[in-house]
């Protein structure tokens, strides 16, 4: 019988603080683009990550949720958790700590230890902004 597809979320918080700021444009540009948010400041930081896979008819699942709570703690939490994102995160250095970038590099991160079972990364940054990345690229 065909095994069902299911998808399974975990949903963590971590506060961070950061600033948009680009070093490939000029003060001026910076602040044209990014307005107050070239100054430091923080977020509480909702985390949603989503894994794909077929379903264990023995086991009833595909993953085991408290695996999956470990990786994103060893590879997000314990990297981002009231971190200083451009100073303190190598993976931000160079990069733009918009929301659409730490969905990139988050998902990046994952899938080194999840695999093909990766399928989204959604972050809030605020209660009325998130971006959803699922690995594609054009
Ligand atoms: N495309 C993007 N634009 C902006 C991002 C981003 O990640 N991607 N981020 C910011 C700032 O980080 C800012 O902190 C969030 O902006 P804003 O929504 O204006 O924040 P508020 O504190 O006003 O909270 P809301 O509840 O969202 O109004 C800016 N732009
Ligand atoms: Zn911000």
């Amino acid at each position: 019988m065909a095994s069902k597809v299911v998808i399974l979320t975990r949903r963590e918080v971590f506060s961070a603080s950061h600033r948009l700021y680009s070093e490939h444009l000029t003060e001026e540009e910076n602040k044209a683009t990014y307005g107050k948010c070239i100054n430091q400041h923080g977020h509480n930081y909702t985390l949603e990550v989503s894994v794909r896979g077929k379903l264990n008819e023995k086991t009833g699942m595909f993953i085991n949720a408290t695996e999956l709570k470990q990786i994103i703690k060893e590879e997000i939490m314990d990297r981002m958790d009231h971190k200083n994102l451009e100073v303190d995160v190598k993976e931000f250095q160079g990069v733009v700590t918009t929301t659409e970038n730490l969905c990139v590099v988050i998902y990046e991160l994952l899938a080194k230890r999840l695999g093909e079972l990766l399928y989204e990364v959604k972050i809030l940054e605020t209660e009325n902004n998130y971006v959803i990345y699922r690995g594609d690229s054009s």
